[in-house]
């Protein structure tokens, strides 16, 4: 089904990206005063903070419920900015929505769980309110989509996605993998569709925001959501990943947001290059196929198997390495060169069984 949308108009001194920050956890009302009232001299227009916290394993700090509401419901008077929060049962809608809140968003384990996704877009009809519904844990594009169609089913319209990184078993660099291709894709099926980008829970650490945030620019998305601390080191969930209200200043200050739609004479010339040199790709391609096609007629008079390991393994290291020499990453040059190894292995397949 398509996403029935209105745009979202949030406040932003840019056009792009508008900016959603605050602390991961309303843990005391002076650490949400204190954090908003930074933020908002920053020229911040709309605070974020978690209320019910969803964590891994039980004992650890879940958020202030609904005693931190009122909080946030003078972050609005006292600042001026408009208030989110994170909600994942019907309840906190309804207490949300008593508050005053002005942006909702789904986490990631909320929109993992069709049931849970479903009851929450039932408990959202009539409201109208943004909604931002963030990637489920796992990398599946159709469950995103799927919990962003119930919601729109209910009657919301003012969507966007947030993309906060997939969990993986490795952790490596990032708190949980970019996979950047699957927001890439959410906005090629979706071009309407505003997408922000969670660089807090992408990198897992301070040292990644500000790397993440130009990435995201640097793919048109359209927002950031950033959490930010008073105190971060104090703070008592995500420590790791929030940063000072001056910090994210600073780090904001730097970005350089790049237009997609802004066709200049020069990109036009060079896009003409493109097209000139994917055609000689192809002819390349065929006429390497068209060699392999001949070995096949080769193997099949003389009854040698199609496959051949060893040949096969020498392609692959040298041109792994022949790519690195250019300037490209090896694993790119190995996934390219296995997609043409499996269609030269089917062309010569057809020749060998005719
Ligand atoms: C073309 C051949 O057949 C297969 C395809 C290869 C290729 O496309 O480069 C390499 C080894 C074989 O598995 C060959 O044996 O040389």
């Amino acid at each position: 089904m398509e996403l029935i949308l209105e745009p979202l108009i949030l406040p932003s001194d840019n056009k792009r990206p508008f900016v959603i920050a605050g602390p991961c956890s309303a843990e005391s009302e002076k650490q949400v005063m204190e954090t908003a009232r930074q933020l908002a001299q920053k020229g911040c227009h709309i605070f974020r903070a978690g209320v019910w916290k969803p964590r891994t394993k039980p004992g650890g700090f879940e958020g202030n419920g609904e005693t931190a509401l009122p909080w946030m419901k003078k972050v609005k008077e006292e600042t001026g900015m408009l208030i989110s929060t994170e909600v994942a049962t019907p309840e906190h809608v309804e207490l949300a929505m008593k508050y005053g809140m002005d942006i909702l968003w789904v986490g990631a384990r909320t929109t993992a769980n069709p049931f849970a996704m479903q009851a929450l877009a039932d408990a959202m009809k009539g409201i109208d309110i943004p909604v931002l519904v963030k990637n489920p844990v796992n990398p599946d594009l159709e469950l995103w989509i799927g919990a962003m169609e119930r919601i729109n089913q209910a009657g919301v319209k003012k969507l966007g996605a947030i993309h906060r990184g997939f969990s993986s078993y490795d952790k490596k660099i990032y708190r949980n993998l970019p996979m950047w291709q699957i927001p890439i894709e959410l906005h090629r099926r979706i071009p309407d569709l505003p997408i922000i980008c969670d660089p807090s829970h992408i990198g897992g650490r301070r040292e990644l925001i500000a790397p993440l945030c130009q990435q995201a620019m640097d793919l048109g998305f359209d927002g950031l959501i950033v959490e930010s601390h008073n105190d971060p080191d104090k703070a008592w969930s995500d420590a790791k990943q929030q940063v000072t209200p001056d910090v994210l200043d600073y780090i904001l200050s730097l970005i350089v947001v790049r237009s997609e739609t802004h066709t200049t004479e020069g990109i036009t010339l060079l896009r003409r290059q493109i097209d000139e040199l994917d055609n000689q790709i192809m002819e390349i391609l065929a006429k390497r196929m068209r060699v392999c096609r001949e070995i096949g007629q080769y193997k099949k008079e003389h009854n040698l198997t199609v496959l051949q390991t060893a040949r096969y393994k020498e392609i692959m290291e040298k041109r792994g390495a022949q790519g690195v020499l250019c300037g490209m990453d090896a694993d790119f040059i190995v996934k390219v060169f296995e997609g043409i190894h499996e269609e030269s292995v089917r062309q010569q397949m057809e020749i060998i069984n005719k």
